[in-house]
């Protein structure tokens, strides 16, 4: 479970008044809580807060986040509402309309048409390794931060493919079933012990590198592909393509990310260079394997099962939904022999999602209270050391802008009538960041500062913390 996070100070209710703008989170100002020193240690005592509203800061968490993640926001004295599903893209997009913060999985779609609307959004929590579900670039254009947490849960998938491998070699999901029936069917045909076959890992990654380590483990021989030249762990070995893979291979797993280049990877001519009589496990995304093509590999005999984590189609909830309604081949998938079917739980163990809680949370919080982007997948990574009691009129200045020749010096104006103690900037594609901390500054003088950015044609996004 994550520690408890201390409390924010209670704001005095007239704080917003004396300073004249908005509390706003976009356009206004914040220090970094006290429970916080900053992603670096330092020596001086972290700046108290100054008394500011974080009531305000308001957050939505989709999709039944762990608790752990809960527990962070809220106790940062933030408006939480924790949803335990995605939501239809109309009901989301009035709901998004509101907030600051949105904490989503990998089911909800936050792209262009539901982010135009996201007039508020500061920055998106991806509770999970994948971020295809988000419009990047968008967010990026509008200065929306976008976080997720990249391998916590890795082991958990892996793990789950390993069981998915003895499952299908001793066809244990059909004898089960078998049973749950009431029916004796004791065979020995067809059933295999995994020792001495080869596992074939599509996508070297995080997930596949995991696996191929268990599996040798257990006396597998190892061979994968990926589009990069990776180090093979123990004894495995990269092959030069996919082909080769999908000859050689017993076994055949899906670790790849959702991108127009792995759409229908594994399709009809995919399934004729798979050995006779081997498996496909895929825990990657749902669009990586043509399933009216693995259905036709399945019904001619060219491959003995498969275990499916992932679909084109996922429902929003739990209830009965894998039906046709969802995916037009759903009842043919489901009369296969030999297939595992599970519901997208690769990575939904106690240990992954309080893991994803915490790590994604804690991103959260750096960036909301201090603008750091560590981590960050669609913005440059910059980070400032924090701001310290030794330092009581100080700001931190953050300007996400368009990275356009000329934009430094015009901040630099804005910022030059006071003392800059540290600055970084950073880009990436056309967006930039910049992150300045400024000292012997009074309200009116970072009142002043903000609408000075504002102000400038290439900002995307100001925010001045204190
Ligand atoms: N079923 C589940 O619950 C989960 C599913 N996932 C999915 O698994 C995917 C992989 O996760 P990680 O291993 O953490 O990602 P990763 O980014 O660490 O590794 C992906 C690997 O795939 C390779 N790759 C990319 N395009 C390729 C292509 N066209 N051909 C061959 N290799 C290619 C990359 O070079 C990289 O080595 C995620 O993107 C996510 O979609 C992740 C976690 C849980
Ligand atoms: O981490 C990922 O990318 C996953 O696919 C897991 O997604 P989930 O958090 O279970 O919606």
């Amino acid at each position: 479970m994550a520690a408890p996070q201390n409390i924010v100070q209670i704001p005095k209710p007239d704080f917003a008044h004396r300073l004249s703008v908005s509390t706003s989170p976009t356009a206004t100002f914040h220090s970094p809580p006290a429970s916080f020193s900053g992603a670096l240690p330092t020596r001086a005592a972290p700046k108290q807060l100054k008394p500011f509203n974080t009531q305000d800061i308001k957050i939505l968490l989709l999709e039944n986040v762990n608790q752990s993640g809960r527990d962070i926001l809220t106790g940062q004295g933030y408006q939480v509402e924790a949803l335990k599903t995605s939501l239809p893209e109309d009901q989301l997009i009035e709901k998004i309309r509101d907030v600051h913060v949105i904490g989503i999985r990998s089911k909800t779609k936050l792209n262009e048409k539901v982010l135009r609307e996201a007039k508020n959004l500061l920055v998106v929590g991806c509770f999970c390794i994948g971020t295809n579900q988000v419009d990047l670039e968008f967010a990026a254009k509008h200065g929306i931060a976008v976080f997720n947490s990249p391998f916590a849960n890795s082991r958990s998938v892996a793990e789950l493919v390993i069981g998915e491998i003895i499952t299908l070699a001793r066809q244990l999901g059909d004898r089960s079933n078998e049973m749950h029936r009431g029916t004796w069917n004791k065979v020995s045909n067809k059933c295999w012990e995994i020792r001495g076959k080869t596992l074939g890992i599509v996508g070297y990654g995080h997930i596949g590198s995991q696996l191929s380590v268990l599996a040798e483990a257990m006396g597998m021989n190892v061979i994968y592909y990926d589009v990069i030249s990776l180090m093979g762990l123990g004894t495995s070995r990269q092959v030069p393509t996919l082909n080769e893979l999908l000859n050689e291979s017993d076994f055949v797993t899906l670790h790849v990310p959702e991108l127009p280049e792995t759409k229908n990877m594994i399709s009809t001519a995919q399934f004729e260079q798979m050995k006779e009589g081997s498996y496909l496990i895929n825990a990657s995304r749902g669009t990586v394997v043509d399933i009216p093509a693995l259905i036709n590999a399945s019904r001619s005999g060219k491959i003995a099962g498969a275990a499916l984590d992932v679909y084109p189609n996922e429902p929003a909830a739990n209830g009965d939904y894998f039906t046709n309604d969802l995916n037009t081949w759903g009842e043919d998938l489901r009369s296969l022999k030999n297939l595992i079917l599970t519901p997208h739980i690769g990575g939904s163990t106690e240990e992954a999602q309080r893991a994803i809680g915490v790590e994604v949370g804690d991103a959260l919080v750096r960036y909301i209270n201090q603008g750091i982007t560590l981590g960050s997948v669609n913005l440059p990574e910059c980070n400032l050391r924090s701001l310290t009691l030794e330092e009581p009129d100080h700001a931190r200045v953050i300007y996400i802008h368009q990275n356009i020749p000329g934009v430094l010096r015009k901040v630099n104006e804005i910022l030059g009538n006071h003392n800059v103690d540290k600055q970084i900037s950073d880009s990436k594609g056309d967006v930039a960041y910049l992150m300045a901390d400024v000292s012997s500054v009074g309200i009116e003088d970072i009142k002043e500062i903000s609408e000075s950015l504002e102000a400038l044609s290439s900002r995307v996004m100001v925010r001045v913390l204190y």
